[in-house]
């Protein structure tokens, strides 16, 4: 084998940081062989080496500009290369949008962390659909996976066709070996694959849990600041892209898709991570949470949530999103005459809540880390009664919230459960009881 790191170039890959180069959404050109990036045109007669040169479209070739992502890859041989995609297997637990096993559910569900596997399972076996929304095939929604697994991916490669995948690790380290160059990802950084590009995951520090969001709609991009200015929240300069990377590797690899919602494997007699250079702003990215520029009030009130997205992936109505991704880090809280915590709410847009690791503001307990709750369209929720009392009597000196980081999954349409996420455990089947018993308020 044959791997080519520009900075471990001894061979000992996973335990060197791989390079990786800084922005968001960047036009980045890169090569792991020196002159092997044709210089001046995308696709030239003959490429440097006898390389193919292949375009990876991650929008129709007619999107304005400012929308547009395409990358040309440069590779041994081209990703055509394969014989006949044949069913991989039974879906396991892997499920894709309508969601239409079980009826839409109004209920506040909440559910304990996902089980780590006794069997040895992979990042791709080990992927667990809790529910989503929208549609597969007309490109809308999102499907809201988590993963626990203990074995890395050998010979094995994954490519999602239905849509790109924020993958938010809770527990154990990843290194994600791409088309593109390598990612190495610990809880508390995400990693955000677009749709297409062929990955493997391997675990760096023994079982790794954590969740994804498959984004089928328009890819993640910043949002705007608007009155915010031209800084904060998530700055563009703290979103990192690999370099080239590539394996020259005639090893038998079984390549695995996600096709409108089945599984389809071919066995390739090569690595599918031969890119030797490329260029482009279509490439996966790395992001580090706790660099979250974190804007909220200094007066009064608690802002809407949205003061915390990270990314946004817009629809065709303006400011309403396909989906947020939220998160609640560590921050002061210094509101006078404010109830702090989240407010009681019903809200249009449905939530996901996850827990990468500490406690949430608004639970005082079981809502724990690798967890997960949905609060639906229009369902009444907010913070339960333990985290109501103490923040109405709570006295309200300046209070830093640490060693929290909590996210959301905000979505425009009604966030339809599997089969899976309505079996107990792990859903809890006491979660309305937060909400129970809350004094009545008291006229004079
Ligand atoms: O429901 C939740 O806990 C998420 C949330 C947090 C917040 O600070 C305001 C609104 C909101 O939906
Ligand atoms: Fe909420």
């Amino acid at each position: 084998m044959t791997a080519h790191d520009p900075v471990a170039a001894s061979g000992d890959t996973a335990a060197v940081e791989p390079a990786m180069v800084p922005g968001f959404g960047n036009h980045v050109a890169t090569e792991a062989v020196p002159g092997a990036l044709p210089v001046g045109r995308n696709s030239p007669q003959r490429v440097p080496y006898g390389l193919y040169a292949e375009q990876l479209s991650g929008t129709a070739f007619t999107a304005p500009r400012t929308e547009n992502k395409r990358s040309w890859l440069y590779r041994l041989r081209p990703a055509a290369n394969h014989d006949a995609f044949e069913p991989y297997r039974n879906a396991g637990l892997l499920r894709s949008a309508p969601f239409d096993e079980v009826p839409p559910n109004p209920n506040r569900l909440r559910w304990d962390p996902l089980a780590f596997p006794e069997a040895p399972t992979d990042w791709v076996d080990g992927l667990v659909t809790y529910g989503g929304n929208g549609d597969v095939g007309a490109g809308t929604g999102v499907g809201i996976h988590l993963y626990a697994c203990n074995l890395s991916m050998k010979q094995r490669a994954f490519f999602n066709a239905d849509g790109e995948l924020l993958i938010v690790p809770q527990e154990g380290s990843l290194r994600i070996v791409t088309e593109l160059g390598l990612l190495t990802v610990e809880p508390q950084q995400i990693a955000v694959i677009p749709r297409g590009v062929r990955f493997r995951v391997e675990l760096l520090d023994g079982p790794a849990r954590g969740y994804v969001c498959e984004n089928y709609g328009a890819p993640f991009r910043l949002p705007d600041l608007g009155p915010i200015g031209a800084n904060g929240l998530a700055n563009p300069r703290d979103f990192e892209t690999p370099v080239a990377w590539f394996e020259d590797e005639d090893v038998p690899t079984l390549l695995i898709q996600k096709f409108q919602g089945g599984l389809w494997s071919t066995a390739l007699g090569h690595s599918p991570f031969d890119v030797v250079a490329w260029h482009g702003n279509l490439a996966p990215y790395r992001y580090d949470l706790r660099r979250f520029n974190t804007i909220n009030t200094v007066s009064f009130d608690h802002p809407d949530p949205s003061i915390f997205t990270v990314l946004t992936s817009p629809s065709e109505t303006p400011g309403t999103a396909n989906c947020d991704f939220v998160i609640f880090p560590p921050r002061w809280m210094v509101a006078e005459d404010t109830f702090r915590p989240p407010w009681f709410h019903r809200n249009v847009m449905s939530e996901y809540m996850g827990l990468i690791t500490g406690e949430y503001d608004a639970k005082e307990g079981g809502f724990l880390p690798g967890g997960g709750s949905l609060h639906n369209q229009m369902n009444g929720h907010g913070p339960d009664r333990a985290s109501y009392e103490k923040a109405v009597a709570a006295d309200l000196a300046p209070f830093k919230i640490e060693n929290t980081m909590a996210f959301m999954f905000e979505t425009r349409h009604v966030i339809r459960t599997t089969p899976w996420a309505m079996r107990t455990p792990p859903m809890q089947l006491d979660y309305d009881a937060v909400w129970a018993n809350m004094e009545r308020a008291k006229l004079p």
